[in-house]
């Protein structure tokens, strides 16, 4: 069997800058492991996605190799919609949300590539939000708010960062008055917290949609109710544990489609990286087994 031929977009700005050292490695590792790489390195916010187009429109390549974090795998993902083109993933990010789903491990660069050349193929299901392609999931409110605020935290390294914007968000975010529509029912209710998920962990490594799954052909959803403040920060241990699905102030749906309107407007976040500061409506689907994998 001939080589397969991958195209590598990796994010040398991906956990503040860490990844940039680890091009080498990943280089002399896909080699290593019998795969022939290009690597492409992305240069400014957006670039992933046109590498990407490129990558597809060139018709030269047998795959793309994410090397980053969820928002580098987002940004890729856009640029690839509607390709068959397996992506296979590096995860070089500081939440790495969405690999959690695929049992490759975080932080162990060896592995990840080694599963990448066995060649198996799956295909996943990939969310939209008002026309833009999500892999792992949409936070809207505190969640987002988190995104908002993990930005700002320009100095803290690693998972701290998350700690610190959750404890933060907890303490300064108001909810709203939202109007929801799913599938089947029309919910009107104020609401601290909206996860819709594809992948099951969000806000580096709390599994708030517990029963996500990434081939299911359905988006998982977590609402949270208004709240104290002492409740939340209490109750954010269990969201770590995916325990917190029972607790009066937490409904969990399936739908394939989910509608929000609110009066005033919400932060939202798309897998991570902020994606507004305030919208007033939201519009979601899932697209079933969109994207090819090879993991
Ligand atoms: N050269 C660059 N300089 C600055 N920002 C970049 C560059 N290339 C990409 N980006 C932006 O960096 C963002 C964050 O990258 P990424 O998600 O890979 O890392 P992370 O935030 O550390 O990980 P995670 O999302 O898993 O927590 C991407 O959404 C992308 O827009």
């Amino acid at each position: 069997m001939s080589k397969l031929r991958l195209a590598v977009i990796l994010n040398p700005h991906s956990n503040r800058q860490r990844a940039a050292h680890q091009a080498p490695h990943i280089m002399a590792m896909l080699s290593h492991f019998g795969l022939e790489a290009t690597l492409f390195q992305t240069t400014h916010i957006g670039h992933a996605t046109r590498l990407a187009q490129q990558c597809v429109a060139d018709d030269n390549w047998d795959g793309i190799i994410a090397a980053g974090g969820d928002g580098t795998i987002n940004e890729i993902v856009n640029g690839m919609a509607g390709s068959q083109l397996p992506l296979s993933f590096i995860p070089l990010g500081t939440g790495n949300d969405f690999v959690k789903m695929l049992k490759v491990p975080a932080n162990n660069i060896v592995e990840a590539i080694r599963s990448i050349a066995t060649n198996r193929l799956r295909h996943i299901d990939l969310g939209m939000i008002n026309q833009h392609w999500f892999i792992n999931g949409v936070g809207i409110g505190l969640d987002a708010n988190v995104a908002i605020e993990a930005q700002k935290l320009k100095r803290v390294k690693g998972g701290l960062v998350y700690i610190i914007a959750v404890l933060k968000s907890i303490l300064s975010y108001e909810a709203r008055d939202l109007l929801i529509e799913t599938d089947d029912l029309t919910l009107q209710k104020r609401i601290n917290m909206a996860t819709v998920g594809n992948g099951g962990y969000h806000g580096g490594g709390f599994w708030i949609t517990p029963e996500s799954q990434i081939d299911d052909g359905v988006l998982d959803v977590c609402l949270t109710g208004d709240q104290s403040r002492w409740s939340m920060v209490r109750d954010s241990s269990r969201v770590r544990q995916g325990s917190h699905t029972a607790l009066p102030s937490v409904t969990m749906l399936k739908t394939r489609t989910f509608k929000l309107y609110s009066e005033r407007g919400v932060p939202v976040h798309v897998d991570g990286e902020v994606f507004s500061a305030s919208l007033h409506e939201i519009n979601i689907t899932i697209q079933p087994a969109a994207l090819t994998i090879r993991v």
